[in-house]
């Protein structure tokens, strides 16, 4: 089994950071480096730290204020040594050229433990900071399709062993062995090769998180690690089996994609103190907030709807189409009223909350594991420090005991723990 721990300093659940104790930053480096060395010791395969790019004083605190992914992750290569580091940056607002030369170095900075996730960049807010208009949803595939494409030529413009630094015949790179990249597409154009030799992992990870279609397409042909969004089991093990049955035809085997869905755990140490616990924190949780996260999920404007009534009809947005189906899908399935589906959301943002003890949690994620619905779990800690502290200390090692989970790291780059091979230069 593999373990991400979803990274979001003041917690992922909405009102985390209220909880006693909590961590109440996400810029607080002191709290994100103790955080880091927990999932470490934890035996966890990655820390992911999402990104988007705007302010938005009404969302969720750590949306509106975090810190530049590459740059905090690259603090945390230095006070860590096996776990690894993903960062998300957006195809929609960055250039492939600099994408590919920012997680090459992570990837050497940290010893081959970098990884991207590659999104769209589903919010439209982020377009008037770059002066540009956001493209449609199709569109933003197709960006990112030819995006992945320059970035995995870049990182393979050059050989393993490009750099011969001989001292006696004083040539320091042998020409034949690197080479330019001559992209020239719908969007981008680009030559290489970057100035960064090859990297640790030869390939840093590639991760991806998108629920539509075309999500799904990208990811059965680009992606190392998918991170999906899920409700419950017999929708995770459908999703898991459409993934995998895509890989054949593109030239690849099964065990070469890792599915994590997202899991919200609230551990006790008996079931009626994690609902102790998820009481507290649901009853930070107002109208306000929740209807705020619901717009954002649903694309649309939830403020006038009757939270007691039935689902409205609301057609796929053209911004996330992952949550909102998922969402939805789970509300008519259960009948679900307005109120019910905005609590689960302020829970975890439209993902999976598990709740009970230790052992509850551990048998749940053993089932959903050994048949079929996952590779392992994305984990996002309620709030921090406890609330992952109690994963780690009260389910890990029922994990371990079972020998489901990893004593001991196996390998030193985030490729060897998730049992992917070395990409060949293309
Ligand atoms: C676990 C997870 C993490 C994500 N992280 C980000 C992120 O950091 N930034 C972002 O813009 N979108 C993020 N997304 C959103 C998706 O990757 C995707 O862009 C979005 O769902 C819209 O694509 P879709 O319509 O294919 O679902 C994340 C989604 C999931 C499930």
């Amino acid at each position: 089994m593999h373990l991400g721990l979803f990274l979001l300093g003041t917690g992922s659940h909405v009102a985390g950071w209220r909880y006693p104790g909590a961590v109440d930053s996400f810029q607080d480096m002191a709290a994100l480096r103790r955080i880091a060395e927990t999932a470490e010791r934890g035996r966890f395969d990655m820390i992911f730290m999402g990104d988007n790019l705007y302010a938005d004083p009404a969302a969720h605190p750590s949306y509106t204020l975090r810190l530049e992914p590459l740059t905090m992750l690259s603090a945390l290569a230095a006070s860590t040594t096996h776990i690894g580091l993903g960062a998300t940056v957006a195809t929609t607002y960055s250039d492939p050229f600099t994408v590919a030369r920012a997680f090459a170095s992570l990837d050497h900075i940290s010893g081959g433990r970098a990884a991207w996730n590659a999104v769209t960049g589903a919010s439209p807010a982020a377009a008037p900071n770059f002066g540009k208009l956001h493209p449609n949803h199709a569109e933003r595939y197709a960006i990112a399709r030819e995006f992945l494409q320059v970035v995995k030529g870049l990182w393979d413009c050059w050989a393993d062993d490009a750099v011969v630094a001989d001292r006696a015949t004083g040539l320091y790179i042998d020409p034949a062995r690197v080479r330019a990249l001559d992209h020239e597409g719908p969007h981008f154009k680009v030559k290489g090769p970057v100035n960064i030799g090859r990297s640790p992992q030869g390939q840093p990870v590639v991760l991806q998180a998108g629920g539509s279609e075309p999500g799904h397409a990208l990811a059965a042909a680009t992606a190392d690690v998918v991170f999906s969004v899920v409700q419950d089991f017999d929708e995770a093990r459908a999703q898991y089996s459409s993934l995998k049955a895509r890989l054949p035809a593109l030239g690849r085997r099964p065990e070469d994609v890792t599915v994590l869905p997202g899991v919200m755990p609230v551990v006790g140490r008996t079931d009626r103190e994690a609902y102790e616990k998820l009481a507290v924190l649901q009853g930070f949780v107002d109208g306000d907030n929740a209807r705020q996260l619901l717009s954002d999920r649903f694309g649309v404007d939830m403020s006038g709807y009757d939270l007691d009534g039935p689902i409205p009809d609301i057609p796929l947005p053209d911004t996330y189409h992952s949550f909102a189906s998922v969402m939805l899908n789970k509300a008519k399935r259960e009948g679900m009223t307005l109120r019910d589906i905005y609590n689960l959301t302020a829970a975890a943002r439209g993902h999976w909350v598990l709740c009970g003890s230790a052992e509850r949690v551990a048998d749940t994620l053993e089932q959903w594991f050994t048949n079929g619905a996952a590779d392992g779990f994305n984990v996002m800690p309620p709030w921090f420090h406890e609330g992952f502290d109690d994963f780690v200390d009260l389910v890990v090692p029922l994990l371990q005991k079972r020998g489901l989970f990893r004593q001991e790291y196996a390998g030193t780059t985030l490729r060897e723990n998730l049992g992917l091979p070395r990409p060949q230069r293309g």
